[in-house]
């Protein structure tokens, strides 16, 4: 048990998929589980076990932004013996090709964020995911007959701009904006772990189209199908 976390290290599964928000986590749960097990309470935190297709996995909300991620992520490979971590999030496209509902995959995530720095003296400025991971989620993508979107993320410590769209972010050739990859990938970096990131495109920061937040909690579902599928091949 953790400060955050009140499971005991057999509750939780090999494979942890992450959204930010814990009732994400509780629809995909009930949803697409069987024989489910909520294994946190600690802060509203919701974290579940149960079976996809008869194999062990784990859901757990990481609340919003990479201190919270860097938190539960950090625990979750080191005090319970985690080996992969999916996050399913929600993101802000950058570029006019992606709209709403499309699913992305992160080839690698720029940051202004000082996580890594502060937390390991990792001075790089672009973090990466597994490649094995994001090759068991294009799989799972090419079965399922979806769109798989693989770009750069920018991870960013800021929902709301004064100046709208971070221009490191078009410099880096960024097509997406979330707010968790970064710190999630250094945490497997500095681990020995594994992680990947993909996001469903919640609102547009080109046409300024938007999803609701009943939407962002549960009508992500092609995601869901996709990172479960994936997670039968990790
Ligand atoms: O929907 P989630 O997974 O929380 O992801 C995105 O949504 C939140 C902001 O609304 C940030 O956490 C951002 O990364
Ligand atoms: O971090 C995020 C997530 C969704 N949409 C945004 O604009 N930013």
């Amino acid at each position: 048990m953790t400060p955050h976390n009140q499971a005991k290290k057999d509750e939780i599964a090999n494979t942890v998929l992450m959204p930010g928000d814990p009732l994400r986590a509780k629809y995909i749960a009930t949803h697409y589980l069987t024989d489910i097990h909520c294994f946190n309470h600690v802060r509203n935190m919701l974290g579940y076990t149960g079976l996809y297709q008869g194999r062990p996995i784990s859901i757990m909300g990481s609340g919003m932004g990479m201190p919270s991620i860097g938190i539960y992520s950090y625990e979750l490979y080191t005090q319970y013996d985690v080996d992969t971590i999916i996050r399913i999030g929600s993101c802000g496209a950058l570029i006019p090709s992606l709209d709403l509902f499309d699913v992305v995959l992160a080839d690698s995530a720029w940051s202004r964020s000082t996580y890594a720095q502060e937390q390991s003296h990792d001075m790089d400025t672009i973090q990466y995911p597994s490649s094995a991971i994001n090759q068991a989620l294009q799989r799972a993508a090419k079965e399922q007959n979806q769109m798989l979107h693989p770009c750069r993320f920018h991870s960013s410590d800021i929902f709301y701009y004064e100046d709208g769209i971070d221009s490191g972010a078009i410099e880096n050739q960024c097509a997406v904006v979330e707010m968790e990859s970064f710190a999630l990938f250094h945490n497997a970096k500095v681990t020995g772990k594994k992680a990947a990131c993909i996001c469903t495109v919640s609102d547009s920061l080109v046409t300024q189209q938007e999803t609701t937040a009943q939407q962002r909690e549960t009508a992500f579902d092609t995601m869901a199908q996709i990172a479960l599928g994936g997670s039968l091949y990790v």
